[in-house]
């Protein structure tokens, strides 16, 4: 013991020397007393502590005038809660105030719910931009142009607006007449097959969206195998993309598996773009959305090229939009954004949508009856664009539908700087801020009897000037551009399983209460049978 004592006090520094350095820097008072006893541990808590109060600091200076806990729970905030989001816990943050917060790991989150609010939120691009959720950086990858803000996303958008005009969604309306034929007679072998016993539908009607979206966006590029493996792995997609995730991704998390997912769908797509130029660059007709996208830019490279080469092109030969040409990998990005934009919202229109029309048969008589009409009583008869602009009731259904329960409950924004969003109010630099748009969509003073489903309102009633609550697309810079498709869509998709399908609904204490997946389904998915109608 007595030559180790020596050992250290000869050979090593004193002041690493743990009994002789207090000596060395002998201090006094306060500062002698906090360090006489020092040891890690203790420094380790000290630092803890410092960390938990200025944890709490921050987020009270953030919170400010905003509705929302005293406390923090330290640094996690309601993560777990966030995990599991329950619909009931978004409402009672509607109810709280206009504006509320709550603050998860780093990121401060302020929900606003009325519609005002949410419409200064949506038409503040100077303090905004859309964030999605922490996960679809990661999914989408950073150089998405979902991600532009401000002139290079409005210029990329009015390269996309051409996709999505009449004219052009009429062409694409043959996939879609096709696949939803196919699905009905799936479905009526499904229920055969289970002898008409009720059975969950929504993860149907996501398989349903997901081929309608592929066959849509990107023809017969893919194949029916290509597409099943898609339908069959989005949920991972959809599963990662909570509101806040852990920021790093860690091996067999959600995350993971999601980006996983999210690489073999941009794969496929990226296949489809190099098919989709080829066929177009030979003369082929648009088939679907992809080859329009195509088209647009081949026809911007030649005129392109008759600029440079100087010679004179009448002005009614210039296209609309003049594009730059997109790699494959790019196109791909893109078409993968508008799966990824319409896969959740449209599962959910369309599972309530049946839902709604199995529990209200007087309504589904209606629909069938102008469907009927309209095909002057042929069954087989496809829906054309026309048709589909003389349903008045179909698409108030559809609306109705997508008022009483609108997908997309809330959208994430990002404050990109300090924004004064009220007289009291103003959101910090940094943090999430989340327009709603259920309340809106809610609101006893736009919509009388908010809580009860009727399609009449949007023909007799006053519903279709309520422009300003209908936030069920968004508005502003960023409203959706698949807006008008997507309506299309469901309609054609109950007008064709009117023609040939009675169904049922079974229903359940659950199937009013709303889950949240994203966006908002059935609480206990949607029990359903099928049958052939005679
Ligand atoms: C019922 C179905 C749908 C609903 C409820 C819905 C709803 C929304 C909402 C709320 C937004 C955010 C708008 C904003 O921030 O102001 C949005 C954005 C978007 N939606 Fe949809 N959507 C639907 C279907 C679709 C479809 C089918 C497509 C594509 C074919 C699509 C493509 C997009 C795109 C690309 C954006 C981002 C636009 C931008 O940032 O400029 N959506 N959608």
């Amino acid at each position: 013991m007595v030559e180790m004592a020596n050992l250290t006090g000869s050979f090593v520094s004193p002041s690493a020397d743990a009994t002789v350095s207090p000596q060395l820097f002998a201090p006094a008072g306060l500062v002698a007393s906090i360090l006489d006893g020092f040891t890690i541990w203790k420094g380790l808590l000290t630092f803890l502590v410092a960390a938990v109060i200025y944890d709490q600091f921050k987020y009270h200076y953030l919170k400010g005038a905003i509705v929302g806990p005293m406390y923090k729970i330290p640094f996690m905030g309601p993560f777990l809660q966030s995990v599991n989001p329950k619909f009931t816990e978004y409402k009672a943050k509607w109810d709280s105030g206009e504006l509320s917060c709550v603050s998860v790991f780093h990121k401060f989150v302020v929900i606003a719910s009325t519609r005002d609010m949410s419409r200064k939120i949506f038409n503040s691009p100077t303090y905004v931009k859309p964030c999605v959720v922490d996960a679809a950086h990661k999914l989408l990858g950073k150089t998405n142009w979902v991600f532009l803000d401000g002139k290079a996303h409005v210029d990329y958008r009015k390269g996309l607006n051409g996709l999505f005009t009449r004219q052009a969604l009429a062409m694409y309306l043959p996939r879609a007449e096709e696949v939803f034929n196919s699905y009905n007679q799936r479905f009526l072998e499904k229920s055969a097959a289970t002898n008409y016993t009720p059975t969950p539908w929504m993860s149907e009607f996501r398989e349903l969206m997901c081929a309608l979206s592929c066959r849509t966006f990107v023809g017969y590029y893919i194949t029916d195998e290509g597409v099943q493996k898609i339908a069959d792995d989005y949920y991972l997609i959809t599963a990662a993309l909570e509101l806040v995730n852990f920021p790093i991704i860690l091996p067999y998390t959600k995350t993971w598996y999601g980006k996983k997912a999210a690489d073999m769908v941009l794969m496929e797509f990226t296949k489809c773009a190099a098919k989709s130029k080829a066929r177009m660059a030979a003369g082929g007709e648009i088939s679907c959305i992809m080859d329009a996208w195509v088209k647009a830019q081949l026809d911007s490279a030649a005129y392109r090229e008759k600029i440079e080469k100087g010679i004179q092109v009448d002005s009614s030969e210039k296209p609309s939009q003049v594009l730059r040409e997109f790699s494959d990998y790019e196109i791909a990005q893109t078409i993968f954004t508008f799966l990824f934009a319409s896969q959740d919202a449209t599962s959910a229109a369309s599972t309530w949508l049946f839902q709604l029309m199995a529990d209200r048969p007087e309504i589904l008589d209606k629909v069938r009856e102008e469907n009927l009409n309209i095909r002057n009583g042929d069954r087989t008869l496809p829906a054309t664009m026309d048709m589909l602009d003389n349903m008045p009731y179909t698409r108030a259904v559809v609306k109705e539908t997508l008022r009483y329960r609108p997908p997309v409950i809330m959208v994430p924004y990002l404050v990109k700087k300090d924004f004064p969003i009220s007289e009291t109010v103003t959101v910090s630099k940094g943090s999430m801020i989340i327009p709603s748009v259920w309340p809106a969509c809610h609101d006893e003073e736009a919509y009388p009897n908010a809580d009860s489903f009727d399609p009449d309102r949007w023909i007799t009633g006053t519903a279709e000037q309520q422009t300003k609550n209908w936030l069920v697309f968004g508005t502003g810079p960023h409203y959706c551009l698949g807006q008008t498709y997507a309506q299309l869509s469901l309609m054609s998709m109950i007008g064709k399983a009117s023609m040939v399908m009675d169904w049922e609904h079974t229903p359940t204490p659950e199937s009013e209460d709303i889950k949240v997946f994203a966006t908002i389904f059935p609480q206990d998915d949607c029990l359903l049978t099928f049958r052939p109608r005679a």
